[in-house]
């Protein structure tokens, strides 16, 4: 029979070896929770057997839609029980812990999604822990070890408490709860399952092992871990302290662990339960749009199972560290993830949101990384630092236990996108496989135990120890008679009398032991003392080291402190970050939003610019065609002007022909006929280009040469120069008596000889030498003497206003020309009478318009 249960034994753990080897793709459930109302609408639809159809919809009046299809081990409806949720998704994994293998089971989704109520439920419907604790109990009941027999050494292993240092403790528990009977009455009524009815059924447990369950209750939250299960009440009990934050580190064998996290032993799934709800009651929870009571944190739930073979000993020696066996199975609800904007949540809630996006995101993007190792086989690091919870758990993704997660969904349709999202992870993270490259280790097996114990023990919740009173009664003298070598001679028949040397024997051995006892009790007193001193020494040396050790937690603590504070800064420093990271998209928002504005301004200028070109050519363009045709005009208006002028001059050379009296000369009126023939003749003589006036001083000149020309020379000559006829001498009337005039007139100017202006106070410019006398003027006047073609002489004379310039200088203004004209006596007609018979009107025009004299433009500028 025995030999059987070995056989059986090792044939289950080879089997349980093959499977450890093989590589499990990490299981992903889900499960949809009921909608809340019947306004609502699903956007979720189940394909049997596993798949999830999504719809979504882009919000916009055209109802866009897409559907999405993903895939899940197993897919819970609205209708699906606690129980079935948990025989599915949990139950395994207990029976692994039991086993000796780890697990990790974790609820993901948004905000609302059912997270917390699949983990944990509520008293009336118990969730997935409730379920795995009773269950657990359920199954270890008869082979629980005695309580405090394993001791955690707060470096993430346990102890084997000598027994009556378990012992002692059970009785100072058992003290205090007597001398303070209320706090056993305080139990908090949803932890009691049996009232609750749960129906847990009984595992197979390895029946050679004892058991004992250790509960650690802590939560993440802003990137920080804290021990739910802390006694944070201050000494005096009036108030509470805020929960240290722990660290996070390996131990020996290179598993991550809380470090300084109460590991609490349980005896009964109520204890668990107690324990699960004094947690709670300090996690974060908080009210958002979202859920009333939103998780803010991150908790784990971690049930650790230490067990080892039964002791050989009656009295429980031979219980050793190294045949200890701890596996741990945790129960992690995370926080939901969310849209601030959704959730509504402003100042801490918002900080609390950002960090429970972060380390979701950092989970997912450590998942795809595993993946992108796993399937091309790089070997990229996996940034489980970045946040807490990757850390903590880093051994589960590496490889060390069973691991599986329940994506919770909300199917509202107003969720689609993020439900979206979560499915998307929680699919691909049904592609990372869970390899188990560390065997798991072989849960200690009890054949060698010599003793097994008698069917009725099973009975009894403590099998380990025998009863206290078995070895507190030892009779020491029952010991001292062991120690005794020679034996008592065999009991004689007392009939016969006759054997009287039995009763000298027997005295002999009597006195013999009599002698012996003493002999032996002296013994024990020396040793008695001799342990004393020894005992002093020891205890003297514990004392010494007592203080030392009050030392070390002295300094431990200050370097908790410092480590608090130093945490406490990083968080700050964290918090800090996230703000100028916020800031910086802001101002990122904002320079690309100006960018924006200033390229519309630039292509808006490029578009004035451009309008304007096009209409400055326009511009141009009608300039160039009216100054073209201005230019015709002008070209027109010459010609014509031209035209006129050779006219005259034509009818000038006629009345100069008459003048000359050739033979046959005669002035007739202008017929087409005889107009022509002149203009013919006179082709070659007509002026091109002639200057109407000259330069005042070439002008003088030819007047000088004029002037000097003397009489008496040939007819010729006299009609090619301009005569001055001193006795047409005329006065300008213009020249006021009271002005001063400054006189500007060309230097050899003959006095007398042409018509000049009478100027009694006048100052020749040719002569000055101070400036205050053209400031002393008022009038100037310039003097020009010209001849044409035909001889005649002009006088021009340009009159203006000195007036004084603000920088102490003068200025001229023009205000009146008067002109004289002397036609040459040489080519002047005779004087005809007015009475003239012959003298026609075009006649008399023309000598009129030959001889002008006075003012003939007065203007002013
Ligand atoms: N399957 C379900 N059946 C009935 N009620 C449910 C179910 N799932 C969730 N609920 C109810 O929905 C509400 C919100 O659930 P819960 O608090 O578990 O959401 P959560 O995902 O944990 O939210 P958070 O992430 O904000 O903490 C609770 O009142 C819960 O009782």
């Amino acid at each position: 029979m025995k030999r059987s249960k070995q056989a059986k034994g090792a044939i289950k753990k080879t089997r349980s070896n093959e499977s450890l080897k093989e590589k499990h793709p990490l299981r992903v459930y889900c499960r949809l929770r009921p909608l809340q109302s019947d306004n609502e609408s699903s956007c979720v639809t189940i394909e049997p057997p596993n798949r999830l159809l999504l719809t979504v919809t882009d919000g916009s009046r055209a109802g866009f839609e897409k559907q999405f299809r993903f895939g899940f081990k197993n897919i819970f409806d609205e209708t699906s029980t606690q129980e079935q949720v948990f025989n599915e998704t949990s139950l395994p994994l207990v029976q692994n812990l039991i086993g000796g293998r780890n697990g990790l089971l974790f609820t993901y989704g948004v905000s609302n999604s059912g997270k917390s109520f699949t983990m944990d439920g509520t008293p009336e419907n118990y969730g997935i822990m409730p379920r795995s604790i009773s269950v657990l109990f359920n199954s270890i009941n008869s082979r629980q070890a005695p309580k405090y027999l394993f001791k955690p050494d707060r470096m993430n292993s346990f102890d084997v408490q000598p027994q009556p240092d378990a012992l002692l403790e059970r009785q100072r528990e058992l003290m205090a709860s007597m001398k303070n009977p209320r706090s056993a009455k305080k139990r908090n009524p949803c932890a009691d399952l049996r009232g609750g009815q749960l129906s847990s059924p009984k595992l197979e447990v390895n029946e050679e092992n004892v058991f004992a369950v250790f509960i650690t209750y802590i939560e993440i939250y802003n990137n920080c871990v804290y021990d739910l299960l802390e006694d944070n009440q201050a000494e005096d009990c009036t108030r509470i302290r805020p929960l240290q934050p722990k660290i996070i580190r390996e131990d020996g064998t290179k598993n991550m662990y809380v470090h300084g996290v109460d590991e609490i032993e349980v005896t009964t799934p109520e204890e668990a339960l107690e324990l699960f709800y004094r947690g709670q009651k300090k996690r974060r929870l908080a009210h958002t749009a979202l859920n009333t009571e939103s998780s803010r944190s991150h908790s784990v739930f971690t049930i650790r199972l230490v067990q080892t073979p039964m002791p050989r000993d009656v009295d429980g020696a031979g219980g050793d560290k190294k045949s200890l066996s701890v596996s741990q199975l945790s129960l992690v609800d995370l926080a939901g993830s969310e849209r601030t904007s959704r959730a509504k949540t402003h100042g801490q809630r918002l900080r609390e949101a950002g960090n429970i996006n972060n380390s979701l995101m950092t989970l997912r993007n450590c998942f795809e990384l595993l993946r992108e190792n796993q399937l091309s086989g790089a070997n990229k690091m996996i940034p489980y630092r970045e946040s807490r919870l990757t850390h903590l758990f880093k051994n589960y993704f590496d490889g060390d236990g069973d691991v599986r997660m329940i994506i919770c969904v909300n199917p509202r349709a107003d969720d689609c996108d993020e439900i979206n999202h979560v499915l998307k992870f929680a699919e691909m993270s049904q592609e990372v496989k869970v390899n188990r490259i560390r065997p798991v280790k072989d849960v200690p097996c009890s054949s060698t135990a010599k003793r097994k114990p008698p069917s009725g023990e099973s009975k009894q919740p403590n099998v380990l120890v025998p009863p206290e009173s078995n070895s507190s009664n030892l009779n020491t003298s029952f010991l001292v008679s062991c120690r005794f070598q020679q034996p008592f001679p065999p009991v004689p028949d007392f009939s016969n009398l006759v054997d009287i040397g039995y009763i000298a024997e027997t005295l002999k051995i009597l006195l013999a032991r009599k002698d012996r006892a003493k002999e032996l009790q002296t013994h024990v007193k020396s040793l008695g003392s001799s342990l004393r001193v020894e005992l002093e020494s020891v205890c003297c040396e514990a004392s010494s080291k007592q203080d030392d050790l009050k030392r070390l937690a002295d300094l431990n603590r200050e370097k908790e402190k410092m480590i608090v504070e130093l945490q406490r800064k990083i968080h700050e420093m964290d918090t800090t970050k996230l703000n100028l990271k916020m800031k910086c998209t802001s101002t990122e928002h904002h320079l690309w939003s100006r960018e924006n504005e200033l390229a519309d301004k630039e292509h808006q200028l490029t578009k004035q610019q451009e309008a304007r070109e096009r209409e400055k050519m326009r511009m141009k363009d009608q300039i160039n065609q009216k100054t073209e045709k201005l230019a015709k005009e002008l070209q027109r208006q010459k010609s014509q002007m031209e035209m006129e002028l050779w006219q005259r001059d034509r009818r000038l050379r006629k009345v100069k022909k008459i003048l000359d009296g050739g033979p046959g000369t005669h002035f007739t009126p202008s017929t087409a006929s005889s107009e022509t023939d002149i203009a013919q003749s006179c082709e070659p003589l007509r002026p091109s280009n002639r200057p109407l006036f000259k330069t005042p001083s070439k002008c003088t000149e030819s007047a000088l040469d004029l002037a000097s020309s003397k009489p008496g020379r040939g007819r010729e000559n006299m009609a090619a120069a301009a005569a001055v006829n001193p006795r047409t001498y005329r006065r300008s009337r213009s020249a006021g008596p009271g002005d001063v005039w400054l006189d500007h007139r060309p230097p050899n100017l003959p006095p007398d000889t042409v018509f000049q202006p009478l100027m009694k106070k006048s100052h020749p410019v040719t002569k000055l030498t101070d400036i205050r006398d053209v400031n002393k003027s008022s009038k100037y006047c310039l003097t020009v003497l010209d001849k044409d073609s035909d001889g005649d002489v002009e006088t021009c004379l340009y009159k203006g206003d000195v007036l004084p310039t603000p920088s102490g200088g003068a200025q001229v203004t023009f205000n009146d020309v008067e002109i004289l004209k002397q036609k040459s006596p040489i080519n002047s007609p005779p004087r005809k009478r007015a009475s003239d018979s012959n003298a026609t009107p075009q006649d008399v025009e023309d000598r009129c318009a030959l001889s002008v004299e006075g003012h003939v433009k007065k203007s002013r500028r």
